[in-house]
């Protein structure tokens, strides 16, 4: 799959494409059915896919850091959107100049004199231009003047409602992961490389993997089951995703892993955290005497979880 960082970056040999747009965050199943479709028809016209995304997304170009939290970080949705077998993507800078695109410029400019669009595969609900001006009537009166089609993908629902990347935050806050997973359909996880923390831990007795978040502000908070892949192995563990309140922070969010039963060196790993259950909000607490307490009595809560059920075979 090839990149494509902004339009500056499309050369005359991109031209030729089916295309689909959107934020695709999490590549759910929904954005699979649009995906699969969008497959189907490059292989028609005998033309590269491709999929127009947005970074920041456009959301969190309006509203910053109250935005929703991203499921899945650009490296993710990218690997993903290779596994779905996308051709190109198409990734633009949501800014000013962007954002104030009429639907007529962002269709003349970027689908067609861009990319040479020849279908658009789009979602049930799909908007976009200046003000979300553009909506399917207007693509396939677009489509019609400017020399392309345009397809409607029908709504995917699971469980009695629309599959949406909002659905699963919640689903994620909520801490239901088993239903978060069927509209996933893989499992939710958060990858990072494990990075030196305070060295606290080990003075409560409790080493954790401090996983880099980055700029990922994750739909999850608080105390969980997890279970994490190392050298082909899963392990059973518990987490904290916060700001630890109990002990001087940096103000940011992070992710800490208790691996149980593991003595080794985690320093430097690349490492898969799979969300299976929430066992508490995160806590302020008096002193690190509480604090230990409560870490103790989780990882207590973690085993009882374990001995129920079976560890995944894979994260
Ligand atoms: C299972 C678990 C639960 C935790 N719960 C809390 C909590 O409720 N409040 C809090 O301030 N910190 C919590 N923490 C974070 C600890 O404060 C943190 O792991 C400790 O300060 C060690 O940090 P360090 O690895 O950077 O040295 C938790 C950590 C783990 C592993
Ligand atoms: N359940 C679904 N069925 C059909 N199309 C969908 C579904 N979910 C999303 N799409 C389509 O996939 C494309 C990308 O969707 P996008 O990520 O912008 O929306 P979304 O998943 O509904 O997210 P959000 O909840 O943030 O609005 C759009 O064309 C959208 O209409």
């Amino acid at each position: 799959m090839e990149l494509i960082r902004g339009l500056h970056n499309l050369r005359p040999r991109h031209r030729g494409h089916v295309v689909t747009i959107g934020n695709f965050d999490g590549v759910h199943v929904g954005h699979q059915a649009i995906l699969s479709r969008l497959r189907e028809s490059a292989a028609r016209a005998g033309l590269p896919s491709c999929v127009v995304i947005f970074e920041p997304q456009p959301r969190e170009f309006f509203a910053g850091r109250e935005a929703p939290p991203r499921l899945s970080r650009l490296r993710d949705k990218l690997a993903l959107l290779k596994a779905a077998g996308v051709d190109r993507v198409l990734c633009l800078s949501f800014n000013q100049r962007l954002r104030e695109l009429t639907a007529e410029a962002f269709v003349q400019r970027i689908l067609v004199e861009g990319l040479g669009v020849t279908h658009l595969q789009v979602g049930d609900d799909f908007r976009f231009g200046c003000d979300r001006a553009g909506d399917f009537a207007f693509l396939q009166q677009a489509g019609s003047t400017l020399g392309f089609t345009v397809e409607n993908t029908q709504t995917v629902e699971l469980l009695g409602d629309r599959v949406s990347s909002t659905r699963i935050r919640s689903l994620l806050e909520s801490g239901d992961f088993a239903t978060a997973e069927a509209l996933l359909d893989r499992p939710f996880v958060i990858a990072g490389r494990v990075l030196h923390g305070q060295k606290l831990g080990r003075t409560l007795g409790v080493p954790t993997a401090n996983i880099q978040l980055k700029r990922l502000r994750a739909p999850l908070h608080g105390v969980y089951v997890v279970s994490v892949q190392h050298e082909g192995q899963v392990l059973a563990g518990v987490a904290n995703i916060g700001e630890r309140p109990s002990v001087a922070g940096d103000g940011q969010a992070h992710l800490e892993v208790h691996v149980l039963d593991y003595a080794g060196d985690l320093y430097g790993q690349y490492l898969p955290v799979r969300f299976h259950a929430k066992l508490r909000d995160e806590q302020k607490f008096a002193g690190l005497d509480a604090l230990k307490a409560a870490i103790y009595a989780d990882i207590d809560a973690a085993r009882a979880y374990w001995q129920q059920y079976p560890l995944p075979c894979c994260v």
